[in-house]
């Protein structure tokens, strides 16, 4: 819809309203039409603005009608008749002016911005490109280079930014609308020939070729395999060296290629899945719209190691006063000072201004979070440790404190054992650098209440991650995936395989990280210390045990001889990597005789492993896993899965998601693959292919957005 009314000063105000973001949809497009039609043809009408209702401008065009045969008017001709108007069309920027809509604005004449405005052409985040004129205007409005990194970056623009780059003529703290109407009127009357975009020559470096070519350099950094950044390029060199006409012809073009591929699919599927993670059920019936979340007034983080430091952080920047704890001076000074850092980087980063943030206190004295609305412990994964916190947690806090556990993997339930009160203890697990990633598991354990799930996921959406819940098993979903995945890739370094050369493959499918160069930058350690806890090396493992068996399963003691060896990765120096030059890992010779020795020691023989067979055993084992998770009830849906993959682990947003990618590749040849490897490697139980992929194989492979109401016949830990 789009609401047409006069105002005094000869103004006709157009007010998209289309809740909750006023996106595009075939009827407002229609609307548009028809009001601007309108205002033009009225004689007594001499200057248009437009606005969005509910403080926003537009969120760009429908992405729900995509998956649907296009209807109603295009948006380029209705965007040109905006610019070909007589009357100068001013637009109202409050809110967002993203993708399509601030196309729209771009066809208006002139931009007024609220200052707590923010613009954008996000369409790259859905394997799209600005297709409604964006490639052509904004490089003629703001010159090639600016235009080139907000088009191939889709991120978000300030309002203050936009003010500079010339995206926007004004930006007010007041009310934008009483701007844009007064500016209105100066301006009506006046030729807009001037005003029009389409017909301004872009602003362009000497060197675009260098120019464009350092753009999809950095693409392929932080891309890789990614079409839609690519073809941003091509369109911004068409409005570098083409008229407009021409240029949108190519805009065209490419859109056309990419609006029906998979990636588009893959990341408009993840915009869609990221939001419905929000909306979390579990089987006792309690959910996001029926369970209240606890105020959050004050929080307290315990232990100031590399995720407290985060965690705090995250909490201040919140605008959350916390209470950080540590059991020894030293610590406390050491953790105190980073914190304080990381807070002024962070503020200067994203001009917070300080009374924004959350004060935070620093004490070695657990009473003082006696008045505490909610604790995280993030101290050493150590059982015995956690335990003795939360028992002493439970003697100070408030009985209706919410008690939280950063654990990475260790179960819930235990630790709720130790409270006094088990049914307000979750697991809240945040992914390194915590103040930076977006995801964070919320853990329920058999006896987690749902107030307690619904403070956590409320927590989640104000610290602005993605909040998924999940069950309460070893690893929970990220971490209990990750194992299979990452155990396949020693077994294929046994076989013949080597660091970089499954590391190429995995990067080549889009992750930014291979496999064996995450461990080093994380620290080989950090996996040692949880095989030690599980007793798969160290001293818990029994004496002569057999050095690659584990209960009758294969076990690779390949991570664990490094690690004894002092290869702990970059922090060493050495890891699967060779770090001369710090953090830029080389091939290492010493390791290619190492493998070589340890093949012969264990009677491996050496052979060939093809690109296809490792991303194949490392991404269908880890998918697999997934089918299990789900058949057990420990993620509610395929969708959750994916979005924890990719908010949390770097799975390539264009491939979206394990389980989506699993149905995009198809089932039966996932299943196929699976059956393959199992019987070539029959002491890898993990490869036997879940009863639910067999299942969903045996039902035809339905979409992923049906796995859902399959799964439910099945028990739900959640
Ligand atoms: C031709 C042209 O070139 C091309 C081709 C295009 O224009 S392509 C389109 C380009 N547009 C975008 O990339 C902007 C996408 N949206 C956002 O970034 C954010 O939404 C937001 C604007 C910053 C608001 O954030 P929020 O946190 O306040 O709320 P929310 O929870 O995110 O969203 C609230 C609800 O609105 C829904 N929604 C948001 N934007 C939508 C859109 N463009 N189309 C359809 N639904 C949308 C969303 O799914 C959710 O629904 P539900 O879950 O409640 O059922």
């Amino acid at each position: 819809m789009a609401l047409y009314r006069r105002i005094p000063g000869a103004i006709a105000v157009i007010t998209l309203t289309n809740p909750p973001v006023n996106a595009l949809s075939c009827t407002v497009r229609e609307a548009i039409y028809e009001t601007v039609k309108r205002a033009t043809a009225d004689q007594e009408v001499k200057a248009i603005v437009l606005c969005g209702a509910n403080g926003k401008f537009c969120g760009g065009a429908d992405i729900k009608e995509f998956s649907r045969e296009m209807r109603g008017p295009p948006l380029v001709p209705m965007i040109d008749m905006i610019e070909e108007s007589e009357k100068p069309v001013v637009a109202v920027i409050e809110g967002v002016a993203f993708g399509g809509g601030l196309e729209l604005a771009l066809g208006c004449h002139y931009r007024i911005a609220h200052s707590g405005a923010q613009v954008g052409l996000t369409e790259v985040t859905l394997g799209l490109l600005p297709a409604a004129g964006g490639t052509q205007r904004l490089p003629r409005l703001i010159g090639v280079p600016a235009a080139l990194d907000i088009i191939t970056t889709g991120r978000h623009v300030s309002a203050q930014e936009a003010v500079r780059l010339g995206i926007v003529d004004k930006v007010t703290d007041s009310s934008a609308m009483e701007e844009a109407i007064e500016f209105a009127k100066t301006v009506a009357g006046e030729p807009m020939g001037p005003r029009r975009l389409s017909l301004w020559t872009a602003a362009c470096p000497e060197d675009l070729d260098s120019l464009l070519e350092g753009a999809l350099v950095r693409i392929r950094q932080r891309s890789r395999g990614a079409l839609a950044p690519v073809a941003c390029v091509q369109a911004v060199r068409a409005a570098a060296s083409l008229p407009f006409a021409q240029g949108m012809k190519k805009e065209q073009e490419l859109m056309a290629y990419l609006f029906t591929s998979g990636q588009a699919r893959a990341m408009q599927y993840c915009f869609f899945t990221q939001r419905a993670a929000a909306r979390w059920t579990t089987p006792s019936g309690a959910s996001w719209e029926n369970t209240k979340a606890r105020p959050v007034r004050q929080a307290a983080v315990i232990g100031l190691g590399t995720m407290g430091k985060g965690i705090a952080v995250s909490l201040s920047r919140a605008g959350i006063p916390v209470i950080a704890v540590e059991t020894e001076q030293k610590r406390l000074k050491a953790g105190r000072k980073a914190v304080n850092s990381m807070l002024t980087r962070e503020s200067q980063k994203r001009g917070l201004a300080e009374a924004h943030l959350g004060s935070i206190s620093f004490t070695l004295d657990l009473r003082k979070l006696r008045d505490t609305d909610l604790v995280i412990e993030a101290v050493f994964e150590d059982m015995a440790l956690k335990k003795q916190i939360f028992s002493k947690l439970s003697s100070v806090c408030r009985p209706d404190a919410l008690l939280c556990t950063n654990t990475s993997g260790l179960n819930i339930d235990e630790i709720a054992s130790a409270a006094s009160r088990p049914e307000l203890v979750v697991g809240t697990h945040f992914f390194a650098p915590a103040h930076v990633m977006k995801l964070l598991e919320v853990v329920c354990g058999p006896r987690t209440s749902p107030v307690a799930v619904a403070t956590a996921m409320q927590l989640a959406k104000r610290l602005e991650k993605i909040g998924v819940v999940v069950g309460n098993c070893s690893g929970f979903v990220g971490n209990r995936m990750m194992r299979p995945y990452t155990e396949q890739a020693y077994y294929l370094l046994e076989e013949g395989a080597r660091p970089e050369e499954v590391d190429l493959v995995l990067e080549e499918f889009g992750f930014a990280m291979g496999i064996f160069r995450v461990m080093d930058l994380s620290g080989l350690d950090v996996g040692w210390r949880s095989r030690k806890e599980l007793g798969l090396t160290g001293p818990k493992l029994p004496p002569g045990t057999e050095a690659r068996s584990r209960g009758g399963k294969r076990y690779s003691p390949l991570p664990d001889i490094l690690c004894e060896s002092g290869r702990l990765g970059q922090k060493t120096g050495r890891g699967w990597y060779l770090y001369e030059k710090e953090r830029v890992a080389t091939p290492d010779p010493w390791l290619q005789s190492f493998l070589e020795d340890y093949r012969s020691r264990f009677g491996i023989q050496s052979r060939r492993v093809g690109q296809d067979e490792i991303l194949e055993r490392c991404l269908y084992s880890l998918i697999n896993e997934g089918f299990r998770i789900l058949q057990e009830g420990i993620a509610a849906s395929p969708e959750d899965i994916d979005v924890i993959y990719v908010s949390g682990y770097g799975w390539p947003r264009h491939r979206g998601g394990p389980m989506f990618y699993a149905w995009m590749v198809g089932l039966p040849k996932v299943l196929d693959k699976l059956e393959h490897y199992h019987r070539t490697h029959p002491d890898i139980p993990n490869l036997a292919p879940s009863s639910m992929l067999r299942k969903l194989v045996a039902r035809g492979s339905p979409p992923v957005h049906q796995w859902r109401a399959l799964i439910q016949q099945h028990s739900s830990q959640l």
